[in-house]
Parts: C-alpha cells; sequence; structure tokens
C-alpha cells in the first residue's frame, strides 16, 4: 500500500520508465583524464548544460574510498528502526516525497539532524565536501571557458573557499506500488550546481523536451551534475535548470548523496555582459547574491509550512524570484 497523503494524483508516473532503466537518454560522459582537449572539453559541457542541465562525469579525481565512506556511513544510519531515526529528527517538513532525508554543510554549520549524529558522520561528510568542493570549481571553471568567459568567472565569488555548500543524503524505500508515488517530487534546484551520486539502484529521472522523463541509469564511480536556478540566472539562460524527480523501487531501497554547491552567502552573481546580446536579451535579475536568494526562498518555505501548503510546485515560485519580468515566467517555467 502506498500511504494516504503519499500517492500523487496530480503527476503521472510512467511505470514503463519507472521499473527499468534501460529507457534512458545518457547526457555525454565527459571524460576528466582527457584534460589535453580542455577547450573541447569545455564547449561539449557548455553545450550539454544548455540543452539538458544535466551532464555525468566519470574519471573525475574524487577518490572512491572518499564515496565509499559516504555511503557506508549513510547506509548504516537509515539501516536503524525508524523510531531511533525519527529522534535525530530527520525528516523534511513539507511536500509528498516519500524519502528520508538528512544533509550537513560544512560551512553553514547548518544540520537537518541533531548533533550526536552528526558527529559520527563528520570525518567522511568533510572529506566529501572538500572533494567536491574542488569538482566544482573544475567544473565552474569548464562552464565559463565553454561560454567564452574567462576561466575565473564563476569562481570568483568562492574566494578559493566552500562557499555554501550542503551534503545530503536522500534514502528512498522499497514502495510496493511505486507507480502511485514518487521518492522525490519534480522540482528544480535553486542553488548553482548540484553533484549527485546515486548508488546502484537508479531512480533520478530527468525531463527534457515537451516534458518527457528520462531515467539516468546509474553508473559506478560517476557523478551526474545539474544545473541549478541561480546558474541559469547567473548565465542569462544560456545553461538550463531543469527539472528532475526521483521515482521508487518495488523491491530495493536507494541511496543518493547530493551535494548542493553554492558561492558564498554574500558573494555577487552578475550576468557577465557577454551573455547579453539582441539574441539573449537579459531575462534574469542583472546581479544577485545568494544570500538574497536564500532568504527568500526559506522564507517562502516557511510561509507554506504556516499556511500548512504541502504543494509542492517544484520551484515554480522560487524561480521567479529570479526573473526580471515575472511575465516571462510562464515562457521559462512549465
Ligand atoms: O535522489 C535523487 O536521485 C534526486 C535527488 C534530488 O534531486 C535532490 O535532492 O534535489
Ligand atoms: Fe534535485
Amino acid at each position: 500500500m502506498v500511504a494516504f497523503g503519499y500517492a500523487i494524483f496530480n503527476e503521472k508516473v510512467c511505470s514503463k520508465v519507472n521499473s527499468q532503466y534501460q529507457l534512458l537518454f545518457f547526457p555525454s560522459a565527459i571524460d576528466f583524464v582527457s584534460f589535453t582537449r580542455r577547450d573541447k572539453i569545455a564547449k561539449d559541457l557548455a553545450k550539454i548544460f544548455s540543452e539538458w542541465g544535466f551532464v555525468q562525469v566519470v574519471n573525475h579525481g574524487v577518490k572512491t574510498e572518499v564515496i565509499d565512506a559516504m555511503q557506508t556511513q549513510a547506509k548504516k544510519f537509515f539501516d536503524l528502526p525508524l523510531e531511533q531515526k525519527e529522534k535525530a529528527k530527520l525528516t523534511r517538513p513539507g511536500g509528498s516525497s516519500t524519502n528520508e532525508g538528512f544533509g550537513y554543510g560544512v560551512d553553514s554549520g547548518f544540520f537537518y539532524v541533531g548533533r550526536p549524529w552528526i558527529d559520527r558522520f563528520q570525518k567522511s561528510m568533510e572529506d566529501y565536501n572538500k572533494s567536491l568542493d574542488k569538482l566544482t570549481i573544475q567544473i565552474l571553471e569548464l562552464c565559463a571557458e565553454g561560454l567564452g568567459l574567462k576561466s575565473s568567472t564563476f569562481t570568483e565569488p568562492y574566494l578559493g573557499t566552500a562557499g555554501d555548500c550542503i551534503a545530503r543524503f536522500n534514502y528512498y524505500p522499497p514502495c510496493p506500488l511505486p507507480s502511485l508515488t514518487l521518492g522525490l517530487g519534480a522540482h528544480t534546484d535553486p542553488n548553482l550546481l548540484t553533484i549527485l551520486h546515486q548508488c546502484s539502484v537508479g531512480g533520478l529521472q530527468i525531463c527534457h523536451g515537451h516534458g518527457s522523463w528520462f531515467s539516468v541509469k546509474p553508473s559506478p564511480n560517476s557523478f551526474i551534475i545539474n544545473v541549478g536556478d541561480s546558474f541559469e540566472a547567473w548565465t542569462n539562460g544560456r545553461f538550463k535548470s531543469v527539472k528532475h524527480r526521483a521515482v521508487v523501487n518495488e523491491t530495493q531501497s536507494r541511496l543518493s548523496i547530493v551535494y548542493f554547491s553554492n558561492p558564498l552567502p554574500h558573494s555577487i552573481m552578475s550576468v557577465p555582459h557577454k551573455l547579453i546580446d539582441c539574441e539573449h536579451p537579459l531575462e534574469f535579475r542583472p546581479a544577485f547574491t545568494w544570500l538574497d536568494y536564500k532568504t527568500h526562498l526559506l522564507e517562502t518555505h516557511k510561509k507554506n509550512n504556516n499556511n500548512n501548503n504541502n504543494n509542492n510546485d517544484g520551484g515554480r515560485t522560487s524561480k521567479l524570484w529570479l526573473l526580471r519580468r515575472k511575465s516571462i515566467l510562464n515562457q521559462k517555467v512549465k
């Protein structure tokens, strides 16, 4: 059974795509080893981000042990009896998703769960965040180069530090009726870049074209990286922040580790002049800070909670804040 309140009625979950992961489109993988052809890699990356908003990277330089340690720790935690996990206050409020989540921001010191739990994870989390921070910087440099900009355009606001980043675990228990629900409803990510690692049980789906959903086949040692709303705005829409969701599996549980990357809260993201021309008029806020946007997101979240509004609109209203003219929202966010 799918408990009342978790069944999805307003979104079609295609069980064909849901149960098999063959029907996938795989954004072409970028091999990080062949750095000799950096300009080609940068151009490919920019093209994929502007068409799909998602890319898969292999040979990314993050040590397998670092990823494995995170998986092991997370598994230990999620294998605990539910009452014990509930004591750690791990569930996120709102939405109709069926996953359990838990995260940690190294620099913001922001926890979704109590300190005693985090202490056990601290070392693996810190190693992970450090490695993914490095990867973020590499990706952002390539993105700038791929758009014909100075390599440091998107990394300057990081000031060589980790920025305001959060690593989160999503745990999706098996569900006997996967076509009636979703592990995580369709949404876009508000942050700059998201780096996701899914375990061998797939479940991530990407929306592409006119609302078609594509499953991303899990591939060991790879990361799936996507453009968030802030990055879409910062690139004046050249890169796309694309809707995605997670489906559940009938028999197996699934774990994903998500790393949400952002610049430092007060640093200014201003749209590069080179990205504004007749063909690409300015559609987003010319400049904003992550703190401004984050404050807006938290306020919206609080308001929705106070009104007991569990309606997940996939970030539609949050994206509105980033747009220069609200009237273009309907074209931009479908
Ligand atoms: O678990 C997944 O595959 C998706 C997670 C995700 O999109 C998120 O946490 O924002
Ligand atoms: Fe997401």
